[in-house]
């Protein structure tokens, strides 16, 4: 079943006296259970899209489908029970935890603001960090991020998105502010958590390396446009279009060389 469907999403910013066209037409659907990367150099629009999918922002022409419903347009706000199923990880685990609370308050809020018992909070965050190898997480609860480094403030983050169990979980650029060597653990974490709690995982990233590390399907963006879309193997072994080459040019991951 299709579980996410853009449909002709269009979207303009204005700029000062500019026009600033991030999203253009952009299609797309994701069935129940798929991985989606959405790939693209900087500023092709990939998290204009992914705040579109979420309901942060709304589109000037398009719509988003949710589980066979219509969820947003121009003219309708995607409810809050529709709102709850996505959950998002952003890039930057110093900027998007609050400094002033502790981690077990942190992972807890999500809970907290929907009414739940301290009790069934208590457990469900000591699971969640626990599931994020921030182990032992009566120690781990009791610090503030910046007693935490980069690595362990992005487990933080994926704690507190998966703790009410999203149905699509979105990763914006995961693993770009953190150390290089924590890379493939922190990619490996958000596919065993999605595995194990049926989370669509849709990963935004300008980094076409991890593409094949975390999804089936990709969506390759260019100029706000979708320039590519397939099985993630077979897009970035044989790309069709040119249109975004340089994209080639800057990643040396593709096809295993620099693309000249
Ligand atoms: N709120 C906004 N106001 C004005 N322009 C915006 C706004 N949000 C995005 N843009 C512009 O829209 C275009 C697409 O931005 P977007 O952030 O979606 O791209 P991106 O592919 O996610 O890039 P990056 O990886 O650098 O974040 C860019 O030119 C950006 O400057």
């Amino acid at each position: 079943m299709k579980l996410l469907e853009a449909r002709s999403l269009s979207k303009t910013f204005r700029r000062g006296k500019t026009l600033v066209r991030a999203l253009d037409d952009v299609s797309f659907s994701l069935e129940e259970g798929e991985r989606l990367a959405v790939v693209g150099e900087s500023g092709s629009g990939k998290t204009t899209l992914a705040r579109l999918l979420m309901g942060l922002e709304v589109p000037d022409a398009g719509e988003v489908h949710f589980e066979g419903r219509k969820v947003l347009d121009k003219s309708t706000r995607m409810d809050v029970e529709t709102r709850r199923k996505f959950s998002v990880v952003f890039q930057d685990p110093y900027e998007s935890l609050n400094p002033a609370k502790k981690v077990f308050d942190i992972v807890g809020f999500p809970l907290s603001v929907r009414g739940e018992r301290p009790d069934s909070i208590r457990e469900a965050v000591y699971s969640a960090l626990r599931e994020v190898k921030l182990v032992p997480p009566e120690l781990f609860g009791s610090k503030y991020p910046t007693q935490l480094s980069g690595g362990q403030r992005q487990r933080v983050a994926i704690a507190r998105a998966v703790i009410y169990r999203p149905k699509v979980l979105i990763a914006d650029e995961p693993t770009t502010m953190i150390d290089a060597s924590l890379k493939a653990e922190v990619l490996k974490l958000f596919l065993d958590l999605s595995s194990k709690y049926r989370m669509n995982l849709i990963t935004v990233t300008h980094d076409f390396s991890v593409a094949p590390l975390i999804s089936d399907r990709v969506i390759v963006m260019y100029r706000g446009r979708v320039v590519e879309e397939g099985p993630t193997r077979k897009v970035l072994k044989s790309p069709s279009t040119h249109t975004h080459r340089p994209s080639y040019l800057l990643c040396r991951d593709w096809r295993g060389r620099s693309g000249s």
